[in-house]
């Protein structure tokens, strides 16, 4: 049964802003997630030792994008501690699908399945440690309904063209960072707007989502 919505405590986040289809418990573990990331990633000089989580609004897209797709088979590249899964998971939730999660760090995913188990989620992803090339390289055309991309971003162009092969027509890919560090994801746009069908655009969420999607 879904909890009451009327008094969740979730930190920073002002009721306004509060997704009010989610369930509270979610939406709480969502928050002490963020505001634990934000706590860890502010001691950390290192950006490779930062848990550099999904923020909120990007993922409350992500979250109604993959619904709006009826996305059953989602593949995400960039677990970390599982933010964005978290948001994808419910989403696969909803319309009866599943989420692929792929990071070469394996700790960190160990912590990403702790909280996606929190969540009531597990039934709904699946964890794999590996390279998101290499598992993007191997899955077959059109298998994809929603892809993504949180991971090195300078590595995206040198995947292609798996990362467009594997989309379904209709299914979309996401990658995030394309306001952040547009030079890091530039090749990628540019493989992707020389591509006949399909449109393209970067939405100003979180650090600018870059999506596209397969019309045919
Ligand atoms: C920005 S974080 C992901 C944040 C996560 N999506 C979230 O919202 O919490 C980037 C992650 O990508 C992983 N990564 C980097 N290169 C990768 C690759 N080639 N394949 C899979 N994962 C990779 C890193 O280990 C790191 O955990």
């Amino acid at each position: 049964m879904r909890a009451s919505l009327a008094s969740p405590d979730l930190g920073a986040v002002p009721p306004q802003r509060q997704n009010p289809t989610m369930d509270v418990t979610l939406r709480k573990i969502i928050a002490e997630l963020n505001e634990a990331a934000a706590r860890h990633d502010a001691g950390q000089e290192n950006r490779l030792d930062r848990w550099r989580v999904l923020e909120p609004d990007a993922g409350e897209f992500l979250w109604f994008l993959a619904q709006s797709v009826a996305a059953r088979t989602i593949v995400e590249v960039g677990t970390s501690r599982g933010a964005s899964t978290l948001w994808l998971g419910d989403a696969a939730r909803a319309v009866g699908g599943r989420v692929l999660s792929l990071d070469t760090d394996a700790e960190a995913q160990d912590h990403a399945r702790t909280a996606i188990g929190a969540a009531g989620l597990a039934g709904h992803v699946e964890f794999q440690v590996g390279d998101g090339g290499a598992a993007l390289a191997g899955m077959a055309d059109g298998s994809v309904d929603l892809l993504f991309l949180d991971a090195e971003r300078v590595e995206y162009a040198s995947w292609w063209p798996h990362p467009l092969r594997v989309l379904r027509r209709g299914g979309v890919l996401v990658a995030d960072n394309a306001l952040s560090h547009p030079g890091e994801i530039a090749p990628l746009r540019d493989l992707l707007t020389r591509e006949p069908g399909l449109a393209v655009a970067t939405i100003a969420v979180g650090k600018g989502e870059l999506v596209a999607t397969r019309r045919d």
